[in-house]
């Protein structure tokens, strides 16, 4: 365990204080500068002789390992690119990640990382982030004790269960949390020697994993019931004990134990499940966004969802929130929403539904009344016929599921229909976006969570907004951290998607998307902070309530922004199992 000593000079420039020489440092990814480090560091920190001898800026080194990354066709092979880039210098990683954001983000994160998941021990190179599995059980402080850095601030912990729309991915689902992290530091900020992925790898019920000889996991069935459980609450103790300022993010749970851990710990540490909600914060912006582009207000949109995972049902309470808060109740509120499943239309006579179905569930009554006897319940282009829906969203990880039919019917009862086809990555997606803009004579609004190309439609581009939790998480994160917050409310989540429907422009709307472009990620993340740190504050769960006037500065202040290397100042090295020790300040 390192700290990350970072000193202010009286004059305020700031220095970091390395606590290697010589050609541990040169390697260390957090501390290293590459050919970057100056003359004068090279004399002084032991490096001569162990680098070429020019001298290049970290601008100069992002344009060199851009374009060796450029040089590579396959995302597969960009992405072990970045990643080797990331293990071998963090500072410079995160530069040409932040200059190009656009262009990697479908690398660092979806649809790649699905890919990368899926051969995680066969593309394996070097270790990330912490492992625990049930051999821990005990001990699981001591492994916390571990990590490369000692203030965390920002923890991403999946089990693997539900990588994306793929499933149960075994070890190989760490590429989630290395992922969601890396865009906690490029969109949000968050210092990366703050961060830390953890794996629960509790084994897997994927046989083909099972059965790979390269597979690097616990390899075993996974761990249900009481031990599960039990292996979950020593952890959480563990992180408020090892680490008591972190934010915890669940992310890529199943779905029962998604909600159950979410209600179980989020007044236990500050904690949010973004599946559940930052993807609701998401649905929710592009119900508003989409309101304004239609013209029909919220009250009167009837959404109509396919799939109700933890996606779908987060989404379904928020939205709920949100039409309560403009006023709807009773069997308008009920029927302001519908949740299609597999089984078909949610219905509260049916004994299969689980516990977190059933509050979305219709009355058989209304099913009867709208004509949708039961064999028609679970065919989408009737329920649709019946429902008369004006926003369609796809959560349901069943490519195609949005049949030519289903979105032709969408589009004769309504001018501008809004069909979000949200499942990750792009080969679980419900549709195409192009096959629903021809079906629907280019009328609809087209969302997708992964990135999608424009459409070009008789002659018309239409741009497919990527309605996407990296929208949502970053910004919620900074504004929980900078505001100390005791809690993740969904009042935070419920401002942040009206913030992200405020950075929907009206010419976005014009083009056909229903959200901003991820070019302007770091913008809209800093905006969706600023939301966020004001209502923990007027929620009361701040520990550091700030005043409108002061949030900008202190946001600003507590972004990480790698435009240059800090100065490296040699701290005497430390004997192995103390403290760090002053540096000497030249
Ligand atoms: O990772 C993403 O792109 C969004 C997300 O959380 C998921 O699909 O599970
Ligand atoms: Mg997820």
């Amino acid at each position: 365990m390192e700290r990350y000593d970072l000193r202010t000079e009286p004059s305020g420039r700031k220095r970091l204080a390395v606590p290697y020489r010589g050609a541990r440092l040169l390697r260390h990814p957090m501390y290293t500068k590459g050919t970057a480090f100056t003359q004068e560091e090279r004399v002084s920190l032991g490096l001569e002789g162990l680098l070429p001898h020019s001298v290049t800026t970290l601008e100069q080194q992002s344009r060199r390992v851009y374009a060796s990354i450029q040089r590579k066709t396959d995302p597969l092979e960009k992405y072990i690119g970045l990643a080797a880039l990331q293990d071998r210098n963090e500072y410079l990683f995160y530069r040409v990640l932040i200059d190009h954001i656009q262009e990697f983000l479908p690398i660092v994160y979806t649809p790649t990382v699905g890919r990368a998941c899926q051969e995680f021990s066969h593309i394996f190179r070097r270790a990330r982030g912490l492992w625990i599995t049930p051999e821990h059980r005990g001990q699981i402080a001591d492994v916390l004790k571990n990590a490369p850095f000692e203030d965390i601030r920002l923890i991403v912990v999946t089990d693997n269960e539900r990588i994306l729309g793929l499933g149960d991915q075994g070890v190989g689902g760490m590429g989630i949390p290395i992922g969601k992290l890396a865009l906690y530091t490029a969109a949000a900020g968050i210092p990366p020697w703050q961060t830390l992925p953890i794996s629960l790898d509790v084994g897997t019920d994927n046989m083909d994993l099972l059965d790979d000889e390269f597979y690097l996991g616990w390899r075993a069935p996974r761990l249900r019931g009481p031990e599960y459980d039990s292996l979950v609450e020593e952890f959480v103790q563990a992180v408020k004990r090892v680490f008591p300022r972190a934010l915890l993010q669940w992310e890529d749970f199943k779905k029962l134990n998604a909600f159950r851990l979410l209600d179980r710990y989020r007044k236990t540490l500050p904690s949010f499940n973004d599946d559940i909600q930052g993807t609701a914060a998401v649905g929710v912006a592009a119900l508003l966004a989409g309101s304004r582009a239609t013209g029909i207000p919220l009250r009167q949109q009837r959404v109509l969802f396919f799939g109700s995972g933890a996606a779908g049902i987060g989404i379904g309470r928020l939205v709920r929130e949100t039409l309560r808060g403009e006023g709807l109740e009773g069997e308008a509120l009920t029927t302001a929403t519908a949740h299609l499943d597999l089984q078909g239309l949610l219905m509260d006579d049916d004994p299969m539904l689980d516990p977190v179905q059933r509050a979305f569930a219709w009355p058989a009554e209304l099913a009867d009344r709208m004509g949708l006897v039961p064999d028609r319940r679970r065919d989408l282009e009737a329920v649709i016929r019946a429902y008369q829906p004006t926003v369609l969203i796809g959560v349901s990880a069943s490519p195609g599921a949005f049949t030519e039919g289903a979105i032709r019917e969408m589009a004769r009862h309504t001018v501008r229909p809004l069909v979000l086809a949200l499942s990750n990555p792009t080969s679980k997606a419900e549709a195409k976006p192009e096959d629903i803009l021809a079906w629907s004579e280019g009328r609809a609004l087209v969302a997708t969570g992964s990135p999608s190309d424009a459409v070009t439609f008789e002659g018309r581009v239409h741009r497919i907004g990527q309605g996407n939790n990296v929208f949502i998480f970053p910004g919620v994160g900074l504004g929980a951290l900078v505001s100390e917050a005791r809690e993740v409310t969904d009042g935070m989540f419920a401002a942040a998607a009206r913030q992200l429907a405020r950075e929907v422009r009206d010419d976005d709307l014009e083009a056909g998307s229903l959200f901003p472009s991820t070019a302007r990620i770091r913008d809209i993340t800093a905006h969706v902070a600023e939301a966020v740190v004001r209502e923990a504050r007027d929620s009361g769960v701040a520990n550091r309530p700030l005043e409108d006037g002061l949030i900008p500065g202190v946001l600003a202040e507590a972004i990480w922004n790698p435009t240059s290397y800090l100065p490296s100042d040699p701290a005497p090295l430390r004997p192995a199992g103390t403290e760090a020790s002053m540096p000497i300040f030249v």
